[in-house]
């Protein structure tokens, strides 16, 4: 998708870019493939795919909810390179971001591209998301926590759901098969005191690739003993 039909595609969804957005747009792409040569960040670096895969797919979260008005505090647990939070605050600038990701080198890029982008009220964290959720600072403190490919839906619950604020919404940015790990998730979310509200269906336009957004709502403040320790969600998940 090329940066123009990026933006004429946002249109079509009540999403108007301006000049400046689309300058940091292309600003992030150029960071992101030099930065990809030196460490690893993402295996897309062509630019109409980066815009497609990376910046479009990312966008999509506000098919769920609409994320103009209010001011939300948004958590991105393993955002890697910046997806899907960092295209959402260019978009939404009024955003209040947090990114948590255990790998010191992609929080570096982060760190750098958000000063070149001088996006505000962006916090980056190298910690591990088993941690981070035990952390009284960021526990059950966000409106709204995301994930994209970052683990089966029963492992990402343990890590995200924690740190979602009562009645806040835990939103997991999902490819195919995504019935199959939320009917193996139901239990596990019900335990950590989220409850499942929609899956949000669509389709990537050009490539027709279908996408899910699993809306998640939390209910009843999360057990004190999840998330357990770095590594067991991943080897024990719920069930
Ligand atoms: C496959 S990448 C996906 C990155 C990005 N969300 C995307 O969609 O392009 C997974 C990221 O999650 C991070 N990650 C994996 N497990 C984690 C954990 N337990 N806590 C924090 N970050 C984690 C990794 O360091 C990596 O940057």
């Amino acid at each position: 998708m090329k940066p123009e039909i990026f933006k004429q595609e946002l249109a079509k969804i009540g999403i108007e870019l301006s000049d400046t957005q689309m300058r940091q747009f292309q600003r992030y792409y150029e960071l992101l493939v030099e930065w990809n040569e030196k460490i690893n960040l993402t295996a897309i670096t062509d630019l109409e795919e980066v815009y497609l895969k990376h910046f479009y797919d990312s966008i999509t979260l506000a098919n769920a909810l609409d994320l103009k008005d209010d001011n939300y505090s948004i958590c991105d647990v393993g955002a890697g390179a910046g997806f899907p939070s960092i295209p959402l605050k260019i978009v939404f600038p009024n955003l209040k971001v947090s990114i948590v990701d255990s790998l010191n080198k992609r929080i570096k890029f982060l760190t750098l591209l958000c000063d070149e982008l001088q996006l505000e009220n962006v916090s980056l964290y190298h910690d591990r998301a088993e941690d981070f959720g035990q952390n009284k600072a960021h526990r059950e403190s966000y409106d709204l926590v995301t994930a994209r490919a970052v683990a089966r839906l029963n492992v990402l619950s343990e890590l995200c759901i924690p740190l979602v604020k009562k009645d806040g919404k835990f939103l997991a940015l999902k490819a195919a098969k995504s019935e199959e790990e939320v009917l193996e998730s139901k239990k596990a979310i019900a335990t950590l005191g989220g409850k499942l509200v929609e899956e949000v269906e669509m389709t990537l336009p050009f490539i027709e690739d279908k996408r899910y957004i699993v809306v998640i709502e939390k209910k009843k403040e999360t057990p004190k003993k999840y998330p357990r320790k770095p590594g067991t969600p991943n080897k024990k998940p719920l069930k």
